[in-house]
């Protein structure tokens, strides 16, 4: 069998809207590569090799990346279809931080999925390698949620159902909106953001979620990217987890006041978003924000779009 090597965005969890059910892969304009890649090559026992910017913030031993629960577990789905398992050498290029908001661990676990798929000729459907995709995000942040790894994988800006047969449905994108997504360089764990939120919802923070996400969809659909706007507001996780992101309120009146349309936590963070309305606003936006958001060297901002095309296979 040939070598691939697959390409999996980095992505925003919750858009601000909609926590664990709305989700948005990212494209930096610039071409920047903003998300990992898995080589899957032929071996004669399973190794996994860990590369790239942020291969040193990972633990030393392979066993405990998440990218070889991948394997096993993709191994032990394809035995139960009555093939055997692929011997082979894996390289993560582990090009996103860990713990920042932008679906690391998601982009390993859709690159070693989507890699390992196209290895063996496809065997599972793009549903049933998202199940497993889900499975896997679960191990890592306590509980399955989509809103990485399906975007992630499918691109574009993608719904959870909460449906097995059919997990997400994708959804129109504003197209002229530009995404500036900055990380400040600190990390945070998804774990114990999770942690942190209540169990429960009072009654009228569980009507504003469902009047914001209904609303903001219908928008989608209509093309009203003013109405899309103002429902984009956090009634859920962003007053708890702002305390956890350093300049948080000062970043989102000034992103505002350039002309931002929204701004929010993407994921758990500590990478935040503003959806801008042109390019010339977007990088006004990233250029305060690199200067007054980011707080040591590992941090970034990229001005991105929402691709429509998700994670990519190529021969190696
Ligand atoms: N390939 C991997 N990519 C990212 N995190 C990994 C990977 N393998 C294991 N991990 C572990 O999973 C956890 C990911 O933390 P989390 O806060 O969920 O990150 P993120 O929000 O960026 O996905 C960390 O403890 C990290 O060491
Ligand atoms: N819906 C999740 C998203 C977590 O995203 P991450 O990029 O921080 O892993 C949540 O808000 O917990």
């Amino acid at each position: 069998m040939k070598p691939v090597r697959a390409y999996a965005p980095a992505s925003i969890g919750n858009v601000s809207l909609g926590y664990d059910v709305l989700g948005a892969a990212l494209s930096p304009v610039d071409g920047t590569v903003l998300g990992d890649e898995v080589v899957v090559a032929p071996a004669a026992e399973f190794a996994l090799t860990v590369e790239g910017a942020f291969a040193h913030k990972l633990p030393a031993d392979p066993a405990t990346n998440i990218v070889s629960r991948c394997y096993t577990h993709f191994c032990e789905a394809l035995a139960r279809t009555g093939r055997h398992a692929p011997i082979v050498a894996m390289t993560l290029y582990k090009n996103l931080p860990i713990g920042s908001g932008l679906g690391s661990s998601a982009s390993s676990i859709v690159a070693a999925f989507h890699a390992l798929n196209a290895y063996c000729d496809y065997p599972f459907d793009e549903n049933t390698l998202l199940i497993m995709m889900g499975e896997l995000e679960g191990q890592i942040s306590g509980s399955v949620h989509y809103d990485n790894v399906a975007p992630c994988y499918q691109g574009g800006m993608t719904l959870m159902t909460g449906a097995a047969k059919q997990i997400t449905v994708s959804l129109p994108v504003i197209e002229h909106w530009y995404w500036v997504a900055c990380y400040s360089g600190i990390s945070v764990s998804t774990a114990e953001a999770r942690d942190i939120l209540p169990r429960t919802l009072p009654m009228d923070v569980a009507l504003s979620f469902g009047r914001q996400l209904g609303v903001f969809v219908h928008a989608l659909h209509v093309r009203d990217a003013e109405l899309a706007a103002s429902v984009m507001q956090d009634v859920i996780a962003e007053p708890y987890r702002k305390a956890l992101l350093p300049g948080f309120d000062d970043a989102r009146q000034a992103s505002l006041a350039q002309g931002a349309l929204a701004f929010g936590i993407s994921g758990s963070g500590p990478t935040v978003f503003a959806a801008c309305p042109d390019e010339q606003i977007a990088n006004n936006v990233a250029r305060w924000l690199a200067d007054n958001y980011i707080q040591n060297d590992d941090g970034f901002c990229h001005v991105c779009q929402i691709p429509a095309q998700g994670a990519t296979i190529r021969p190696e």
